[in-house]
This record gives C-alpha cells, structure tokens and sequence, in this order.
C-alpha cells in the first residue's frame, strides 16, 4: 500500500469508530464549545488504532496539542498512526513491528514534546520520568493510567514513596473495568484468536489463566462458543466464583495436560513455563491477553524446543520433540496484536472517562499519589452511554427515598 493509501484506510477505521461512540461524541461536543484543554500539551501511550484516535481527536478538538505513541509492541495499526499524524496539533510516533529499542525511543520522543499531562496504558511515560527524566516532574499536573497493571505499578511507587505526581486511576472506575476489561477482553480475545487459528472453539477444553475481569469475560464468551472452560487461579475467593459460575478449576500444571487453547489474563508472568510445557498438550494453542509479553515464557519454550517456525500469520509452532505447542502472535496481546483490539462501543466508555479525567487534571490541583476517578464522572459516563442506549431509568419517589434513608421504618 501507498502511503496516501495507507492514510486513506486509517481515517476510513477512524471514521467508523467515531460513527459507535457516541459518549465520546457528546464529550467532544463539550470540548469543541468550551476548549477546557486550551494550552495543555498531553503525552500518551495507548494502543495505536482506530478507537484511540477518537480519543485522541477528541482532545485536539479540546484545545489541547497531544503527542502519542504505543503502550506495547505489536499493539499498532500502522494505517491509522500515519492518518494521526497528518493531523493538525497531533505527533503521532507509534509503529506495529518495532523492535523494543525502538519502542523506548517513541517513548521518549512523546516526552520530549514537554507534556502537562500524561495518558498511560501500563505506566510507561511516568516509570521513564521518574527514573530518566525527574526534571520533568516539575510541570506536569497530573496523569491518567488505563490499565490494572499500570495501577499495579503506580500503586507500588506510592507506597514506597517514589510516585512524584498525581494519577488518576481510571482503569478502576466502574465504567470501566466493568465493560472494558470484561465484554471488552471477553470478546476481543476470542476474536483474535479465533481469525488467527479459523478454528473451532465448541468442544474444546479452552484453560484460562486469572478470574479477574478480564478472566471472567473471556471465560465467559468461551462457555458461550461452546468451550468446556478451566480456570486456573491463586486466589481462594476468585477460584471460588469461578467455579460458583461454572467452570472447573484445577492448578495449571493438570490443566497444562489436558487444555486445547489457553488464555493467561493475570497481570503476573510465567503462567505458562518450563514446568507446564513439560506436560502440555500435543497441538496446544497458546495466547496472551493479560500483560506484555511475560505471562508465557517465551525463553523456556525456545529452550525447550528443537525447532521454531511459522505455520500461518502469528502463529508460531514450537516443536518440543514428542509435541508440538502452538504461540499466537509472539505471547503479546492476542486481541491487539492478532486483531483490532476492544469494540468501539466498550472503549466509549473507557475513552470518555479518560477525556473527562484529563479535563479533570487540567481544572483541578491534585496532590501526588493514585486518585480515584470522580464518582460524579463514572456516573455521568453511564448515563451519557445509557442515554445513547435509547434506555431510561426509574427514578426513586420521595417517599421510597426517605424509607431507605430511615432506621425507624425498616421492618
Ligand atoms: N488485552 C486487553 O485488552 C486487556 C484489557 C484489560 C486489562 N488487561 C490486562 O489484563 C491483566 C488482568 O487484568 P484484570 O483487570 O483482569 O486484573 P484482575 O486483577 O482483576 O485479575 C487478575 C487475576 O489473575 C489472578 N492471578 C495472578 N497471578 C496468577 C497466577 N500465577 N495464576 C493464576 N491466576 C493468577 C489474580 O488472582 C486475579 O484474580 C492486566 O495485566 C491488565 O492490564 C488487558
Ligand atoms: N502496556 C500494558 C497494556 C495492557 S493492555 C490493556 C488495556 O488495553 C486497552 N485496550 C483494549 N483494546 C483496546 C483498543 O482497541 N484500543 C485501545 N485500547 C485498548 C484496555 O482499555 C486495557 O485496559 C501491558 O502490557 O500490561
């Protein structure tokens, strides 16, 4: 493809997710009539693609000037990062194959564009200025995370003391995580494994690595394709509900055995390692939707086999000998990496929380340290997609609401 064609076929994805995302659509309408970004310059780190050029339109039409670049390797549609940039007040740095050198290196090039606020999918932008560039600490307002691991790792710098700016946790408002990294990772992943393989799900034993959100989303949407599911999990209270819910659940090293297609959705890394390819699976498929590229470790499998090779786009087959063990889209996220990620309508909500959180920052001082959401935003956020939704509420009477609020009559 020409480049005018590449640019072509990004605004074309763009234009269609702008077309089911409608919350951002009324946020931005606010943006364009009160310019409440006017001035700031916001450096992000996101997956490149169609959904978060909305956001990121949606900014610019604030008034702000935004710089961005990806949040993992194999996460970016180059067609769409070619069609940003050809934007007015945007810097787009963002590439699908780049090599890890290279992914550092876009991140410092957002960073040098000397950003008031940051947007982070896994902590990225602030880990490199706390450790490389402290100067620049001293004129940011605030940023905002998107994912549970980047709150993971802000978390951890604050309790040591080391987190030297405010963040806004947004992967934790329930508009969010609720949808995102449930419907969203449910379906998304499935997806993207299922247009990597083009095989069947119904009858197969589908091994998911973590009943979080995203676990539970994918265990899901797998019973509903016709899997029979196994959790693997650490926490009694989550093993719990997921077997309440249905699925069995087993430690990893039985499901290693007898698992068709695993999922690890954990955060942690080495869900999948020497131990558990020792007994895999013969023809066992293998994808990532959780972390990086850790959750499958990718150095024991090289170790362990006698040979590599691609047997169709993104997926690599490892021949261990007396099995073969299948990797889809190099142990990255599979929904991003094989596919196109989370549907616009799931990242509406995700992508409006992250807007008015940035507004919030521009509007506000905040001290260091991790910040909630507002509760009036993550609520104002369902009732914009409620509304969009074409689907209205009851509204409590006075006489319900004093009966709630009153201890004398209870009973
Ligand atoms: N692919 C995507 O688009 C997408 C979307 C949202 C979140 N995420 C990422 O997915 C990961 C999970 O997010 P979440 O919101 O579901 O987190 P979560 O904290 O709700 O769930 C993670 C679960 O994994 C379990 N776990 C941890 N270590 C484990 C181990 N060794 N074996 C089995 N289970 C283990 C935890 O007990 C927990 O229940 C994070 O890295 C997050 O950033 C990805
Ligand atoms: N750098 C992080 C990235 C985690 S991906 C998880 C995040 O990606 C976001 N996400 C999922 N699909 C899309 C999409 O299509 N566009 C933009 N962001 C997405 C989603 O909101 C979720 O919180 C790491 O490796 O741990």
């Amino acid at each position: 493809m020409s480049n005018k064609e590449m640019i072509e076929s990004g605004n074309q994805k763009i234009e269609w997710a702008r077309n089911h995302m409608p919350v951002l659509a009324a946020v931005r309408k606010q943006f364009e009539k009160e310019k409440p970004l006017e001035g700031h310059r916001v450096a992000m780190a996101l997956h490149v693609e169609a959904k978060t050029a909305v956001l990121v339109e949606t900014l610019a039409a604030g008034g702000a000037e935004v710089a961005i670049t990806g949040c993992n390797p194999l996460s970016t549609q180059d067609d769409v990062s070619l069609a940003l940039d050809t934007r007015e007040c945007i810097d787009c740095h963002a590439s699908y194959d780049c090599s890890t050198e290279d992914y550092y290196e876009a991140i410092d090039k957002v960073l040098d564009f000397e950003p008031d606020i940051t947007i982070d999918d896994g902590a990225d932008l602030i880990f490199k200025m706390h450790t490389e560039r402290p100067e620049m600490l001293a004129t940011i307002l605030g940023g905002c995370e998107e994912t549970t691991t980047g709150i993971h790792r802000l978390k951890a710098m604050e309790r040591e003391g080391a987190l030297k700016m405010p963040v806004i946790a947004v992967n934790d408002a329930m508009t969010k995580f609720l949808f995102d990294n449930r419907y969203g990772t449910g379906q998304s992943s499935w997806d993207g494994i299922m247009r990597t393989t083009n095989l069947l799900i119904a009858g197969k034993n589908a091994v998911i690595g973590g009943y979080g959100w995203c676990g539970k989303g994918a265990a899901l949407r797998a019973r509903g394709l016709g899997a029979n599911v196994i959790v693997t999990e650490i926490d009694p209270i989550r093993a719990l509900e997921a077997r309440m819910d249905g699925n069995e659940v087993m430690p990893m090293k039985e499901a290693a055995k007898i698992g068709d297609i695993f999922l690890t959705t954990t955060g942690n890394r080495d869900i999948l390692s020497r131990e558990h390819f020792e007994v895999i699976k013969d023809g066992a498929i293998l994808a990532n939707s959780g972390h990086f590229n850790v959750e499958i470790n990718l150095e024991d499998l090289e170790d362990m086999a006698r040979s590599v090779r691609t047997v169709r786009k993104n997926i690599k087959e490892y021949d261990l000998g007396d099995r073969k063990v299948n990797v889809l889209a190099e142990g990255r996220l599979v929904n991003l990496a094989a596919g196109d990620g989370h549907p616009a309508e799931v990242m509406d909500m995700s992508f409006a929380n992250q807007a008015l959180c940035v507004r919030y920052i521009a509007e506000n001082t905040l001290v260091d340290g991790v910040h909630a959401v507002p509760h009036e935003l993550d609520v104002s956020v369902a009732e914009m997609k409620l509304e969009s939704m074409g689907i209205s509420l009851d509204k409590l009477s006075s006489e319900q609401d004093e009966y709630m609020s009153s201890w004398s009559c209870g009973t």
